[in-house]
Formats: structure tokens, sequence, C-alpha cells
């Protein structure tokens, strides 16, 4: 079932084969991360360097196969050009990951197997070809090397996001999760999930380190519908940062909802993910009132997985995602993904514990 949209759109075999490289990196990144490995940026968030190397990893094979695509990535190199150690440590992980063998799915064309080693230049530069400002028109593809990074330093949940873009709608959406277990309430279950929707063919759950083309894969290869809920089985996924989302708002709505069940809350586009695959039920993010604007890396991958497994996604007053504003999703204010029957009701109850706070502050 899977191999036939691998085999209908080439970018979903580049994607998947990038996604794939970048999660073998990342897990390897973890487990010998040492100090001095993480920055703090601008902005206050940290930034590892798993998160550098895997952006030089998906650009690198994204450049040699759509030399002509765009790519809006989350991070860029200036913060390597002064800082020697740092900049040699992402070259050499890069280059390990590049170098690896070609594997059944991939191509040598891509920049990957023994020999296609770069030059510490060849890499910043490469990271540099996510500096894309996005917009409305022409293909673009959206990258999240390491979305979660919190959580990655936790050894927590973390997802590296790919998403193509085409005249402003998501076209494919491909999310490595290297640390989900394959069943949530049983967190000994076996981790390491690739997810992949194609815009009117659907969202699909692979196992993330085996090729997508191998037999084993195909036969454990699933389609994800999102259920129909009973009020009973609900709860909502959130974000784990209270930086990140309103949860005090999450649980007023919960309650308007009648939701008893306790919020599961989870590091990156994991969340998306789990939604698509039944898990919760509603994913609920609202802003925190610091006019943080949402990312279109942090959501573009994630919606279409719920989309193409029967779900709905919209900000908090019911619009549609904009992916084609630039790199920020704009004026689109929070966001409510969920099953299709449930997510009338949660924009309903959003709508009333909105009204409920202005009118508190008009007070
Ligand atoms: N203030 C604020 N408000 C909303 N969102 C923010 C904010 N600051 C950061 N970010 C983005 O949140 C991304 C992490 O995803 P989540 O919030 O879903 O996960 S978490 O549980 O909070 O870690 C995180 O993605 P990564 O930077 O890739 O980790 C950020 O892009
Ligand atoms: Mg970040
Ligand atoms: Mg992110
Ligand atoms: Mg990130």
């Amino acid at each position: 079932m899977f191999p036939h949209i691998i085999n209908a759109s080439s970018s979903s075999l580049v994607a998947i084969a990038a996604v794939r490289r970048a999660c073998v990196l990342t897990t390897s990144v973890f487990n010998n991360l040492v100090k001095n490995e993480t920055l703090t940026k601008d902005d206050a968030s940290p930034v590892t360097v798993g998160d550098f190397s895997a952006q030089a990893v998906i650009n690198t094979i994204l450049s040699r196969a759509f030399p002509s695509d765009p790519i809006v990535g989350e991070e860029d190199a200036a913060d390597l050009r002064g800082n020697a150690a740092l900049r040699a440590r992402i070259v050499e992980l890069a280059n390990k990951a590049l170098a690896g063998d070609v594997q059944d799915g991939e191509k040598k064309e891509w920049g990957l197997g023994p020999g296609s080693e770069q030059s510490a230049d060849e890499i910043l530069e490469v990271i540099d070809r996510g500096r894309y400002e996005g917009g409305r028109s022409g293909r673009m593809w959206t990258l999240d090397p390491i979305d979660g990074t919190k959580g990655f330093l936790r050894g927590e949940q973390y997802a590296v996001c790919l998403s193509l873009i085409v005249d402003a709608k998501v076209h494919l959406g491909v999310i490595g999760c290297p640390n989900l277990p394959s069943d949530l309430s049983d967190p000994s279950s076996p981790r390491g999930n690739i997810f992949v929707a194609v815009r009117g063919q659907g969202a699909f759950q692979l196992p993330l380190f085996l090729s997508p083309l191998s037999p084993a894969s195909t036969s454990l290869a699933t389609k994800l519908t999102i259920p129909r809920f009973k009020k009973e089985e609900l709860n909502l996924l959130e974000s784990v940062e209270k930086a990140h989302a309103k949860l005090s708002f999450n649980e007023r709505v919960a309650q308007i909802l009648g939701v008893s069940r306790p919020p599961t809350r989870m590091d990156s586009q994991a969340k998306y993910s789990a939604l698509a695959r039944g898990d919760g039920g509603v994913y609920l993010r609202m802003p925190t009132g610091t006019g943080y604007r949402e990312k279109i890396w942090d959501h573009a991958p994630g919606s279409l997985l719920v989309e193409e497994a029967g779900g709905v996604v919209t900000d908090s007053r019911g619009e549609p995602l904009d992916f084609g504003l630039g790199r920020t999703l704009g004026e689109n204010f929070g966001v409510i993904a969920a099953g299709k029957e449930v997510h009338a009701e949660v924009l309903d109850a959003v709508k009333r514990a909105l009204a409920e706070e202005s009118k508190a502050c008009r007070l």
C-alpha cells in the first residue's frame, strides 16, 4: 500500500530518505552530546550541533535532488562562522551522515555515500540554503531539523520535520519521531516511527529505522485515520513548555468540553503525529500573549498529516493556517487540530473561553 505513494511522487522518496538520514544522526548526537555543543540563540532558545548538522544533511539532499527549490529552514550558519570548534564538530557530524553507504531508496546523486564529504565552507553554505523568506507562489520546502530541541535535550520527544509547499498549500509532510513509542500508553513499546502524508493520498506511519521500500517496512506500514472519539475518551495533546502555549487556557477548554482525562504533554510536532494515529483526539495550542508568531516549519507537515488522517486544522478563530505569508503564520492566532467530528465543538469551547477571558479583563 505505502510504496504506491512513494513511487507516485519522487519528492516523497527524497524527503523520507533525508529525514531518515537526519534521524540516525540526531540519535547518535544525543547519545554522545557533551557540554559546549549547545548554543543559546538571540531569542533565548537552545540550538545544538544536532540541529545544525541535521539541517546540513537534509539541505544537501534537497539541493542535489531539486536544485532550484528554495528552502525555509529554521537554522542559519551565522553563529558558526565565529566559533571554530562548534563548526568543526558540525562539519564532522554532517559529513559522517552524508558519507554513510547509499541504501535502498536513496541515490548517490543526492550527495550520499563514501566520498561525498563536503568542505567546511560548503557545509555552512548548504545550511544557509534554508534562509528563503517564503511566499505565496511556487514550490518551497520547510525544514525544522530538530523540532522540540528542549525535548531532544531531555531525551524525550522531538521530531525531524520536512514539508513541501506548492503555491502556499502543503503537498507533502514527513515527520521523523525517533523517540515516539508505538503505543503511547506503554513507554516500553518499540520507538522510532516516520509519518508521511501526501495531499489527496493519505497519511501513513512506517518504522523509522527500516528502508521504506523493504518488505519488512511495507508489512508494518499503517494508513492513519483519526477515530471518532466519545467524550470520555478524549484528552488534550499540548506543549511541555509553558512559554510556548497557554496551558491554563487549555484547562478551561477541557472543562467546558467535559474532558476529564488529564492532558498529554509532549514536545514538538510529535503531537500532530500522535493525533493522526488516534491518540488524544485534540491538539490545542493557544498563544501566551507575548506577540510570538508561529513559524511555518513548526506546523506545515503536522497539519497535512492530520488533514490526511481525516482531521481538521485551523487557528483559534476557525481560519485555515496560511503558509503563504513568509516564514511565520502571520495573523493566525493559535492552532486547533482535531478529528472532524470534534473540531467544531472544540472551536466553540475555545471561543467561549476567550469570551470569558475578555469579560474578566473588562471587569
Ligand atoms: N513563545 C513561543 N510560543 C510558541 N511557540 C514557540 C515559542 N517559542 C518557541 N516556540 C516554538 O515551539 C517549538 C516547540 O514546539 P512545542 O511548543 O510544540 O513543544 S514544547 O513542548 O513546547 O517543547 C519550538 O520549535 P524548536 O525551536 O524547533 O524546538 C519553537 O519554534
Ligand atoms: Mg529552535
Ligand atoms: Mg520547531
Ligand atoms: Mg527546531
